[in-house]
């Protein structure tokens, strides 16, 4: 186990009492990463040190965890950083853990689908979620290990088996989905993207992702129905490429893995979202692929409101264009059969 010194920069007394204060009104929370030495983990780990909302980053990797603990706890922020490597270690790792982040596994290569992983990743999750039952069953659980669509319902199967489920901790990220859209959007509108909302739902890989472009808000109400502006044509190119997102990464990438800095992103934003709904926040909304009864899907990606126990609310899908529609019905065979994919593979 690498504890890092929790680093005191400041010298000044005014500061100190501040920061005391802070942490005084601001609860301990523990967030672990499973997998945190990866191509996602390591920067993950360095946004979560930067997120004071954490008061404990729990760093677990089956490799090379004490170099990247003993890094990121340099970093004079509120968090204590302590690494943990090899399963021996684990129990540790997750204990007291408030929030498990689980990056954990094989990325994809150019040519392969998310579900080509499922072979390797299905394995990695069942064993991790195990140990989450057993070490820290009340914890979030942000899954980002690939196929998501699978992962989850597998980790909802494993926490049944333990009988230790409880859906509203349980959530499948989605939220690089949601950051393309907004990215992918804001360019052809031409508007601000800081200030751009675009709900995505159903699930994470190719047609399973929906972004929902009818339903686009922005903060600035000068652009009240921005999307109004763009044809049918630019719509469905957009759809289209935030549904290929990962895969324009993938082939850019080469060979060298998928997308690790936004995901990075996108899961420090969602794991923040989390922490603010357990601190009491009120009305922290965002998509995330959870346990689900607005479709006939027993598992599906929307707008969730974030609470003091996980899940407070799973919002409707309000109205959808003709197009939204079709692509809804589009996913459903697909999604359908990840998710029996998964729930077979737990219970074999
Ligand atoms: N949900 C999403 O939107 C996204 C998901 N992903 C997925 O995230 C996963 C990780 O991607 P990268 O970080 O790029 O891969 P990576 O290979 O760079 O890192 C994975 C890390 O997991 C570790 N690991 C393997 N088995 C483990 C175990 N049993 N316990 C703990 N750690 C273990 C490895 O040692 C490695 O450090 C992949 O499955 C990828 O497809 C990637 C991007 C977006
Ligand atoms: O595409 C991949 O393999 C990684 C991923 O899930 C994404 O970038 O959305």
């Amino acid at each position: 186990m690498f504890r890092s010194v929790l680093v005191r920069s400041s010298s000044s007394a005014k500061q100190s009492l501040l920061r005391r204060s802070f942490s005084s009104s601001v609860p301990e929370r523990k967030v672990a990463i499973l997998g945190a030495a990866g191509g996602i983990g390591q920067p993950l780990a360095l946004l979560m040190k930067l997120n004071p909302l954490v008061s404990s980053l729990s760093l677990f990797d089956i490799a090379n965890t004490p170099g990247v603990a003993a890094d990121v706890g340099h970093i004079n922020t509120r968090s204590e950083v302590v690494g943990y490597m090899g399963d021996d270690e684990l129990a540790k790792a997750l204990e007291g853990a408030d929030l498990v982040i689980i990056p954990a596994g094989v990325p994809r290569k150019p040519g392969m689908t998310r579900d080509d992983l499922f072979n390797i990743n299905a394995g990695i999750v069942k064993n991790l979620c195990s140990a989450i039952a057993k070490y820290c069953p009340h914890a979030l659980v942000n899954m980002i290990s690939n196929p998501v669509n699978s992962t989850v319902p597998i980790a909802a199967e494993i926490f049944k088996k333990a009988g230790m489920y409880d859906e509203k901790k349980l959530f499948g990220v989605t939220t690089l989905d949601v950051v393309r859209a907004k990215t992918f959007y804001a360019g052809k509108a031409n508007v601000p993207v800081a200030e751009v909302n675009v709900p995505v739902i159903g699930g994470h890989a190719g047609v399973t992702i929906l972004p929902l472009f009818s339903q686009v808000t922005s903060l600035a109400q000068t652009v009240a129905t921005p999307q109004a502006n763009l044809s049918a044509d630019v719509l469905t190119a957009l759809t289209k490429r935030t549904q290929d997102g990962g895969t324009e990464v993938v082939e850019a990438k080469a060979g060298k893995g998928s997308a690790t800095l936004s995901m990075a992103y996108a899961g420090a934003l969602f794991a923040d979202a989390c922490l603010k709904g357990l601190n009491g926040v009120p009305d922290v909304v965002e998509c995330s692929y959870v346990q689900s009864t607005i479709t006939e899907l027993p598992f599906f990606a929307s707008k969730v409101r974030l609470g003091k126990n996980g899940v407070e609310e799973v919002l409707d899908l309000g109205p959808l264009s003709d197009f939204e529609k079709q692509g809804l019905e589009a996913l459903k065979p697909e999604l359908k059969s990840s998710i029996e994919k998964g729930v077979k593979f737990a219970n074999q």
